[in-house]
């Protein structure tokens, strides 16, 4: 497979302190280029961005072209009671070749040339037609029903930015500019494993102390709407052997995503796995709640996001760290941090500790603007609170309590 050009011009600066959230996002942006660009068919453009600017053709319509089934006509003649004869006909595609004079109309429909001589389209409702001659039955008020050449857009005109995200519509629009095709940045690919000898698939029968496996699922899914892709390559029972394997299946992707075992358990062999398979490590924890052992590094081209294995860790984090990543690859300009709004909490918040703190929380538009409350229970562990959640509050370290109407910051979820 085609690999990350610049990854040669990485720098890695292993720290093994802890890093603080913004810390932690320019590390990896530091060490991330965009992936190499490549062209691909207009299916395929929503949600890439685009490597150049795009311009059109073709001009859009490209000919004047009636809006209405009617007549077109010289408007000067289109008074009621007037009779004027049907000389031809212009249906779509097949343009009148001749012009139309004083006394003249030609039969046409809708998408049609308008022919040459011609100002104005008299809807076919407004007249009488008798044989090969129409009676003007309305007011004709003003020249009308006529788009004409280039409204929409003029060949030459650049129609996509380079570096903008391309979305639903664009496949459409560059078509009708005569296009088949666009430069965008290549997909990043994520291979994500789960790990942990408690960990079984849904639908099974649960032994003692066993868990279901379920953090991926949710990570596929924002991976996909960060612009990448995402293969789960499976679970890892906790052992370095079989963790590194995982690594190995992993190594082609352009970030690998290990969940669990992050930790300084005796169970937590992932990093240590990692290094032995030649993988740098750029950071190992982060001064975040949830998510503190989050870590990163480079494994060969591949970049590699540990996530914790608490379910909340793991989203929250993959939120704020595999998400910059990924957009990174995928050839937008980020910057760093996410972006923040402001919003008024609804319900107050206690001070806060010595890590930034990210609450599972549901923003409203009100009448008095953007509200926001938290959920409840904040535990790790849980995972129902970001089924109503749409956003995160975010809290310094060592925030003092926060009262009701207080204005916090928020960073939306989707
Ligand atoms: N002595 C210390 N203990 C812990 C620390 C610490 O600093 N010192 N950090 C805590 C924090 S904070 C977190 S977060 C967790 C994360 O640890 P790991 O990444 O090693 O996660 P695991 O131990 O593998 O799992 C934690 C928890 O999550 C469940 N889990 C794991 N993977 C999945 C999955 N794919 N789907 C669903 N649930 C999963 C797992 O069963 C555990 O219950 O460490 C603290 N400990
Ligand atoms: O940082 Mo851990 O995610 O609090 O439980």
């Amino acid at each position: 497979m085609s690999k990350n050009p610049a990854a040669s011009l990485v720098t890695l600066t292993v720290a093994s302190k802890m890093l603080s959230v913004d810390e932690a996002i320019s590390a990896i942006l530091e060490n991330t280029e965009r992936l190499e660009p490549e062209t691909v068919p207009l299916e395929a453009l929503p949600g890439r961005i685009a490597a150049k600017d795009v311009s059109a053709q073709i001009t859009q319509p490209p000919f004047a072209a009636s809006a209405m089934d009617g007549y077109a006509v010289r408007f000067a003649d289109a008074s009621v009671g007037a009779t004027l004869t049907v000389i031809g006909e212009a249906p779509a595609g097949a343009p009148y070749s001749g012009m139309v004079d004083k006394g003249e109309a030609v039969r046409i429909f809708t998408g049609a040339a308008v022919p040459d001589g011609t100002d104005h389209v008299i809807i076919q409702e407004d007249v009488t037609r008798n044989d090969v001659h129409i009676q003007i039955r309305e007011p004709q008020d003003e020249p009308r029903h006529i788009r004409q050449a280039g409204i929409d857009f003029k060949q030459g005109d650049i129609l996509v930015r380079a570096g903008e995200r391309l979305h639903e519509i664009h496949g459409s629009v560059l078509a009708a500019a005569n296009l088949a095709g666009a430069q965008v940045y290549r997909r990043p690919k994520s291979a994500v494993f789960s790990n942990g000898d408690e960990l079984v698939e849904p639908g099974s029968t649960l032994k003692p102390g066993q868990i279901v496996n379920s953090n991926h699922y949710a990570l596929a899914a924002m991976v996909s709407g960060w612009g990448g892709s995402s293969e789960y390559l499976g679970r890892a029972v906790d052992s370095e052997d079989a963790i590194r394997a995982y690594f190995r299946r992993g190594r082609d992707a352009d970030i690998i995503i290990p969940i669990g075992g992050a930790s300084v358990g005796d169970y937590d062999f992932v990093k240590s796995a990692f290094k032995k398979e030649g993988g740098e490590l750029v950071f190992e924890k982060v001064a975040v709640r949830p998510g503190k052992p989050t870590w990163f590094g480079k494994l060969g081209n591949a970049s590699v996001v540990g996530l914790p294995g608490n379910p909340a860790s793991a989203i929250v984090t993959a939120a704020l760290f595999v998400q910059p990543l990924m957009r990174r690859l995928a050839g937008e300009s980020v910057q760093g941090a996410p972006v923040f709004h402001k919003a008024a909490l609804v319900t107050p918040l206690e001070a806060n500790g010595a890590r930034e703190s990210y609450l599972r929380a549901k923003a409203s538009l009100t009448s008095s603007g953007l509200t926001v409350s938290a959920a409840s229970n904040q535990d790790s562990s849980l995972l129902t609170p970001f089924s109503k959640a749409n956003c995160l509050i975010r809290r310094l370290a060592n925030a003092s309590a926060a009262a009701k109407n207080d204005a916090v910051d928020i960073v939306w979820l989707r």
